[in-house]
């Protein structure tokens, strides 16, 4: 459903970001030739400490930057040669979306819902599931800006996946969000799973992985280090808890800590 071939990307810094990550050259390789396949039914996490490329991938894929070199296939549709399909296969969100601060959840949904051209009456059931299941009928008419965090983020849920897309990419997605907000973000997660939908995550939090994931591609400087389930990933590490994989795989790449 998703198939990265051989995905690199080069950014070009500019002399402020040469300056902030302290280096002379210009070009900085945030993902480097990454080859992935992740199914229907699966939740696949891509997993690696800051700056390992995570968000560089997921953006590749939700078309919002391009590829330097490689192809990425979303339900069959190159990337660059038809972004619109693969913009209407996917649900893309991170913990920092930020929706219209004036206008209230319930407009936001219907206007997200037109966009996507969905009709009025799939459109009502759509709200009616997302709205009940996230409770955000009692904040549906307050407007953005009177949200908490949590409020917020499940609102820019429900609008994100209006057109119950089958593909939903989600970096990062328990930041910022406290303990119960977070479950039922991820249990969320695991019914689109359930229901058959390829569900990608970007995370760096090992429990997360660990619980949520299917499957896990490690990730450290651009490259993916190791691929697996949780199972498999112990296994060749010969670990008992995916920390302690992840040690184990980063001291194979980096030497010593
Ligand atoms: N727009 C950009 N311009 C220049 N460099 C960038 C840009 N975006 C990301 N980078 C750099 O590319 C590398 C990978 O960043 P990316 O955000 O993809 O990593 P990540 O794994 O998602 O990290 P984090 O968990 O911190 O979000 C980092 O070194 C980052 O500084």
């Amino acid at each position: 459903m998703i198939e990265i071939k051989n995905l690199t990307k080069i950014y070009k810094l500019n002399k402020k970001q040469m300056l902030e990550s302290k280096t002379k050259n210009p070009m900085k390789t945030a993902v480097d030739n990454l080859t992935l396949d992740a199914h229907e039914g699966e939740i696949y996490g891509l997993l690696g400490p800051n700056g390992a490329g995570k968000t560089t991938t997921l953006r590749c894929i939700a078309t919002l930057i391009k590829p330097t070199e490689g192809e990425i296939y979303v339900g069959g549709h190159e990337v660059q040669k038809e972004p619109e399909a693969v913009r209407e296969s996917i649900g893309f969100l991170t913990s920092d979306i930020k929706l219209d601060e004036q206008f209230d959840v319930d407009y936001m949904f219907g206007f997200f819902g037109r966009l996507h051209n969905v009709p009025q009456d799939v459109l009502a059931k759509r709200k009616e599931e997302l709205f009940t299941y996230f409770g955000i009928k009692d904040f549906a008419h307050k407007q953005i800006k009177e949200l908490s965090t949590g409020m917020k983020q499940k609102a820019a849920i429900a609008v994100s996946l209006v057109h119950n897309p089958d593909i939903v990419i989600f970096d990062e997605p328990t930041n910022g969000l406290d303990i119960i907000t977070a479950r039922s973000v991820t249990d969320y997660l695991r019914k689109l799973r359930d229901d058959g939908k390829l569900v990608i995550v970007s995370t760096h939090i090992m429990s997360e992985a660990e619980k949520l994931c299917d499957r896990i591609g490690v990730i450290i400087e651009g490259n993916k280090v190791a691929e697996g389930t949780l199972a498999e990933l112990l296994k060749m590490t010969g670990t008992d808890d995916l920390e302690d994989a992840f040690f184990e795989l980063y001291k194979e790449r980096k030497g010593e800590l």
